[in-house]
């Protein structure tokens, strides 16, 4: 089965609603080879999305974030089906950042469960830190993380997974797109183990100080399928670009 190109772009706490619809309208429809999505702040999803339904552009749309449950005391919360309501048909779960922020390896699992059986697909981040990285225990760090977001999860094939070096977030300081591709080949290894069906068609995806300058090496890489875009991807000429560098790929066995 072949593996679609993936480009994702998240915004973080980023860009005013004028920047984001301005986006919308800017967007270059002609290129329908490679899955763009945009994760902008919440409040933005509803009204990017019936913009760009209305102008017909090849986008999707995805959450930052969103809570296990369907309802209830959460203040300050959102749902998988909330999301779908305004959308969403993604939504990035376990990222550095909030990992930082003290979200755990179990609410992770949670979030990615609750995600699937909500039809939204999540983007499951995992990735190192410099500390991890300079001891050496990259691999196992990321077993553990994908061991126990993915436990019991069955429909793996439609989790998309994304590699975020901890220490290329943000940084300017990219993993090499060889150090990426052996991580990656690692992780494909992983989920080979867990569910050997679905190794072959999960998507995965590159993220760190990704640039339309530096986009076509990871494409060239056998097992990225994709990046997941912060900074560059706040402009429009940068993201369309990193698009491009996968419009030729062909992904999968
Ligand atoms: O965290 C990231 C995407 O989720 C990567 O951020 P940068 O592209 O700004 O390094």
């Amino acid at each position: 089965m072949l593996r679609k190109p993936l480009a994702v772009a998240n915004w973080k706490m980023n860009l005013s609603l004028d920047d984001a619809l301005h986006y919308v309208r800017e967007f270059d429809a002609s290129r329908r080879t490679v899955e763009a999505v945009v994760c902008p702040s919440l409040p933005f999803l509803f009204p990017m999305h019936q913009l760009s339904t209305s102008m017909n552009k090849p986008l999707s749309f995805g959450a930052q974030n969103m809570h296990w449950n369907e309802a209830g005391a959460h203040t300050g919360e959102v749902s998988a089906s909330m999301l779908r309501q305004v959308g969403c048909s993604y939504v990035i779960i376990g990222h550095s950042e909030r990992r930082t922020a003290g979200e755990t390896d179990e609410q992770i699992h949670r979030k990615v469960a609750s995600a699937l059986a909500g039809d939204l697909t999540p983007i499951l981040c995992v990735g190192e830190s410099a500390v991890e990285r300079v001891s050496r225990r990259t691999t196992q760090v990321i077993r553990r993380q994908l061991t126990a977001a993915l436990e019991g999860v069955k429909d793996i094939a439609r989790v998309v997974i994304a590699y975020e070096p901890v220490w290329a977030i943000g940084t300017g300081e990219p993993a090499t797109a060889a150090y990426a591709q052996t991580v990656h080949s690692d992780i494909r290894g992983i989920i080979r183990r867990i569910s050997p069906e679905s190794a072959e068609k999960v998507r995965l995806l590159y993220g760190g100080s990704v640039k339309a300058k530096n986009a076509s090496e990871y494409s060239a890489q056998p097992d990225i399928d994709g990046v997941l875009v912060g900074s560059a991807s706040l402009s429009i000429a940068e993201f369309q670009a990193i698009i491009q560098s996968f419009g030729t790929k062909v992904g999968g066995p």
